[in-house]
């Protein structure tokens, strides 16, 4: 996760209703049109000088700077028709998905505005239709409609606005009253207040006070394997039923008929329902003829288990555990899953029991994850230093762990690299001289980790308190295999690093370092950038009358050594 750095950058809002644009008509709250023309009219909102100097088209506005050096300019897409959310479906979130993927290359980010009654749901399905995301998509609105004196509108507009354009969180999110949070996992819990929404089984990734807190251990990485997919397989003939004490079996019976191709059931507590023979005879049925059923617990907060015999009861009958999943992502999911083309009935239950976009927190990982922490590192650290307390062992994990992990990047050691990410350790941690393990990879020239850290998505272009970047370290070391992995992967030298290059150039023509010439012009450098005497590496190369070292430079400057092996 990082912060954006580019001097401007676009975002499209995708304006589809809810009360932030509300008006009242005959004494209710209908949703309304021409956001656009409100939102120029609030000075936080625009610049009207800057639009104008720019020559900005009228749907396009400009938040005053947020930082001296970027701007963040956007468009208002409003629907036709606006929605309460009440009405929105999963046509109007699959119609969202589609405009991201028409306009996603035109800009950096999208919020999208919407009504608070269904966001939780709305962000739940575009998470899991949205795969591969390399930008942030941030559902907003409000309580309040923006035009009124008192209203949340404006902060939440205003800090979603932020967020998509000054962070890269490749992740569908929920912006509310200073937080953000993974949309898959929020669910609304007030009508009333600002405060609307919460995520119980997870913190939030971000917090705004004096400053913005990114929760960086939690943000999901953004996939460099592929781009970005729309799912438009989904399957709408699913269900949510929430049972009560005393539910009778012919209540869900009638629910579980056809067309239902899958369920979610709240249960209580910890995943538990009723156990009478009848109720569960209907489960079973159901799901021997093929429904899948998903078990969600009603609490707000904890997860589904087998503690107890009723819940042991529920996935005897088939039904399969959502662990700590909210209502809405389970429904969302189950909807995603069973709309895939090709696959079998195990594929989708096998499918439904992954974490596939964040939503879950899987209780297998999760003993893994502690047995691990406490069986190892953790536990070892601890005892070493008579400490017992868990949150202690936490703590000095937090601390080694960036020098751990360089040491693992240095030696090359790519299992237990493997084993610090399932441990859920970030391995774009700097550690000290604000090195990261790619910079000590890339140095080492260990094309394999390199190519690991690569996938994990850690930022390629990051620079150590020497300013160097892993790209121009792999260049040091001569690593030819690491310098193309990184010029993929979209490392480039910096401006300082080129223009330092002429005299690095010269000096290599002058030892005929054929090597050092190749790896220098494979990472982007100009060949002909001068030295600090105003030569080339050609002019002293010919001075020094190197035929060699001549005839390589000018292949290199006449593109031929690309077509050379490296
Ligand atoms: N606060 C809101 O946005 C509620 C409204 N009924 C909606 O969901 O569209």
């Amino acid at each position: 996760m990082a912060r954006a750095t580019e001097p401007e950058r676009r975002l499209l809002v995708v304006y589809t209703g809810g009360t932030i644009g509300m008006r009242s008509e005959g004494g209710v709250l209908v949703p309304g049109r021409g956001l656009t023309s409100v939102l120029k009219t609030l000075h936080i909102f625009h610049d009207e000088e800057y639009a104008r100097a720019r020559g900005l088209s009228e749907d396009t506005l400009v938040l005053p700077p947020a930082s001296p050096d970027q701007r963040i300019i956007y468009t208002v897409l409003e629907c036709q028709p606006l929605f309460d959310s009440s009405d929105m479906t999963i046509t109007e979130w699959l119609q969202i998905a589609q405009t991201i993927e028409k306009h996603y290359t035109q800009y950096q980010g999208f919020v999208i505005i919407h009504g608070t009654d269904t966001m939780a749901f709305a962000a739940s399905v575009l998470s899991f239709i949205l795969e591969n995301l390399q930008k942030p998509i941030i559902l907003t609105g409000a309580q309040v409609p923006i035009h009124t004196l008192w209203n949340d509108g404006r902060e939440n507009l205003l800090g979603a606005l932020l967020m998509a354009g000054q962070y890269i969180i490749p992740e569908v999110c929920l912006f509310f009253q200073n937080q953000l949070f993974r949309g898959n996992r929020t669910t609304k819990v007030d009508s009333r207040k600002f405060a609307a929404f919460c995520s119980p089984n997870l913190p939030p990734l971000a917090t705004v006070g004096v400053d913005v807190t990114i929760n960086r251990d939690l943000v999901r990485k953004a996939s460099r394997e592929g781009q970005l997919v729309v799912h438009r397989g989904v399957e709408r003939d699913v269900g949510l039923l929430t049972f009560y004490p005393g539910i009778p079996a012919s209540l869900v019976r009638a629910f579980l008929q056809p067309p239902l191709k899958g369920l979610v059931v709240e249960t209580f507590g910890s995943g538990n329902g009723p156990t009478k023979p009848d109720l569960l005879q209907e489960l079973r049925a159901a799901v021997e003829r093929g429904v899948v059923i998903v078990n969600c617990t009603h609490c707000l907060q904890g997860a589904v288990t087998s503690d107890y015999a009723s819940g042991a009861a529920m996935a005897g009958a088939g039904i399969i555990p959502g662990f700590d999943m909210t209502s809405e992502a389970a429904l969302a999911k189950l909807s995603y899953v069973l709309g895939q083309p090709g696959l079998s009935l195990d594929d989708r239950k096998e499918m439904l029991t992954k974490d596939l976009r964040g939503e879950v927190t899987l209780p297998v990982a999760d003993e893994r994850r502690s047995s691990l922490q406490c069986g190892t590192m953790g536990h070892r650290v601890a005892w070493l230093l008579g400490l017992s307390g868990r949150q202690e062992a936490d703590a000095i994990q937090d601390v080694l762990m960036p020098s751990l992990a360089q040491a693992v990047a240095h030696t090359g050691d790519l299992a237990t690299l493997q084993a610090l990410v399932e441990l859920g350790h970030d391995l774009s941690l700097e550690g000290s001289s604000g090195q990261t393990p790619l910079h000590v990879a890339a140095r080492r020239g260990h094309t394999e980790v390199v190519t690991m850290l690569l996938r994990r998505g850690v930022d390629v272009n990051t620079h150590n308190e020497d300013g160097h970047s892993p790209l121009m370290l792999a260049v040091k070391g001569r690593h030819r295999g690491v310098i193309g992995l990184l010029r993929a992967a979209g490392a480039c030298l910096s401006p300082q690093e080129l223009e330092d290059a002429g005299t690095e150039l010269c000096r290599l023509a002058h030892r005929a370092d054929s090597e050092g010439l190749r790896a220098w012009w494979q990472a982007g450098a100009d060949l002909e950038q001068p030295g600090y005497d105003g030569r080339s590496a050609l002019c002293i190369a010919e001075a020094a009358g190197n035929a060699e070292v001549v005839a390589l430079l000018k292949n290199l400057q006449g593109g031929v050594g690309a077509l050379q092996p490296q």
